[in-house]
């Protein structure tokens, strides 16, 4: 298995490997929550899956681009410059390509704010084929949540007419997990 360190801005991280290589692909078999991140290997506990580095947008951007446009389905909460407000970025990998799982979430995060990158573990063992996913928070989310009921109807991107962010959740949040 190949595997390097390679460096972006402040951070060095292994993402030398290819998603296959890491034991995982990002296409759902069941083809109705679009694309996933699935195990195709057995992965132990406290695996880091992937080290997605972000795309910080300013307020300024937010408010007049990205919030009117299907990004704002895949950004985090992340502090502003200033430190005094929150902002949003965009994690680029594997970190948007996680679906949400309250009851089922098997990968935690945690954002570093030093190195601007999410850092994506799994919290137990996961089998071949299991989805992997996070939790987007319990904060009102913007599709009709597959994982709400087996006989929920699923929403589809296309139609999603929120303007919420994917994480709801406070920094200190999740984010908690000590990697
Ligand atoms: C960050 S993206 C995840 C990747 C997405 N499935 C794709 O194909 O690009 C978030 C979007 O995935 C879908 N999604 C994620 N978790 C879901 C769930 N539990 N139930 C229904 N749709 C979900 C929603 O359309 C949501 O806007």
């Amino acid at each position: 298995m190949l595997s390097w360190p390679v460096t972006f801005g402040k951070a060095t991280s292994r993402v030398g490997r290819t998603i296959a290589e890491q034991g995982l692909t990002s296409t759902d078999p069941r083809d109705f929550l679009g694309r996933g991140v699935f195990a195709t290997q057995d992965i132990p506990r406290s695996t880091v899956v992937d080290v997605s580095p972000v795309l910080i947008f300013s307020e300024d951007e937010v408010e007049n681009h990205t919030k009117h446009t299907r990004l704002q389905h895949y950004t985090y909460y992340w502090p502003s410059e200033s430190g005094r407000t929150m902002t949003q970025a965009l994690a680029l990998g594997l970190g948007s390509m996680f679906n949400h799982s309250l009851r089922g979430q098997n990968v935690g995060w945690k954002r570093n704010t030093e190195t601007d990158v999410i850092v994506y573990t799994t919290l137990r063992d996961i089998k071949a084929g299991e989805e992997l996913c996070i939790s987007y928070g319990s904060a009102r989310l913007w599709f009709d949540d597959a994982d709400a009921s087996p006989d929920a109807v699923l929403g589809d991107d296309e139609l999603d007419t929120g303007g919420e962010t994917l994480a709801e959740l406070e920094l200190s949040g999740l984010g908690k997990m000590d990697l």
